[in-house]
């Protein structure tokens, strides 16, 4: 149904200018390290029908080994990063467990001018830049771990990160749960599935809401309503 009036907006877009169409969603989603929204993000991004796309945000981080340039982040340098900075081309950044990371402004907003859905691994900082800038077209959720035992043994079965970076993120855990009061939804992440499944129904729900179809849904009732 959304994709029909979408497709009907484009098409009379291309015959009639008068028709603006409406701004994709960003979907935001955080969590403290190891809560899983990586794993979370991947599972979203392999079902093809949510035309979802992740924003890769540019970090000063090492790169782990499980991780790709251009896939999961651009790993940058400081110098880059406070280039990026300067010039003003990224729209959020924040400095997380000691490195910086930042959401590159271009590819979100053609994106989002095409119509087309954002999908955000991103802290509470930048959340709240984000949702500063544009609060009608953010979507925010928390995922929380089960428990703070289970929140380490993934951490540690991740192996990822050695035992002194995984102390300190545990540490910062606290800090960041804190935060679940800024955002729309709050997702405890015991079963992978249910949790995925949440996600879904969430950015299905955002999607129809009628403010965000306006201009598509008025000429889509203008059609009906001119039936015999
Ligand atoms: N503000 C902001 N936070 C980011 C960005 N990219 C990643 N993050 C956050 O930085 C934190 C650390 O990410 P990462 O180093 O990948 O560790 P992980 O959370 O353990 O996988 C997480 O809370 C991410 O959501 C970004 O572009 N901007
Ligand atoms: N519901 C879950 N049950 C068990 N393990 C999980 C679950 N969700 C994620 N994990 C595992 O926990 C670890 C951390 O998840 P990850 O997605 O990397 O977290 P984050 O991106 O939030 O740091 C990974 O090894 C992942 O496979």
């Amino acid at each position: 149904m959304r994709q029909t009036v979408r497709a009907q907006a484009k098409d009379e877009k291309q015959t009639s200018n008068a028709l603006v169409e409406h701004r994709g969603l960003m979907l935001i989603l955080s969590s403290p390290s190891g809560a899983g929204k990586t794993t979370l993000t991947r599972l979203l991004l392999q079902d093809a029908a949510l035309d979802l796309k992740l924003s890769i945000s540019v970090t000063t981080r090492a790169r782990r080994t499980s991780e790709m340039e251009g896939v999961h982040y651009y790993f940058v340098s400081k110098p880059e990063f406070e280039k990026m900075r300067a010039e003003k081309s990224l729209l959020e950044w924040a400095q997380v467990h000691g490195n910086f990371y930042g959401t590159p402004k271009g590819p979100v907003e053609a994106r989002l001018s095409q119509g087309h859905d954002m999908l955000f691994d991103i802290d509470w900082q930048g959340t709240q830049q984000v949702q500063k800038s544009a609060p009608k077209d953010v979507v925010t959720i928390f995922i929380l771990p089960p428990s703070m035992k289970e929140l380490q043994a993934r951490l540690e079965r991740r192996a990822e990160d050695p035992p002194d970076i995984i102390a300190g993120r545990l540490e910062n855990a606290r800090h960041e749960i804190e935060r679940w009061t800024m955002y729309d939804y709050v997702i405890v992440n015991q079963d992978i599935q249910q949790a995925l499944n949440e996600v879904k129904s969430i950015l299905i729900a955002e999607r129809l809401r009628r403010a965000r179809q306006q201009d598509s849904i008025e000429r889509f009732v203008g059609t009906l309503l001119s039936e015999k």
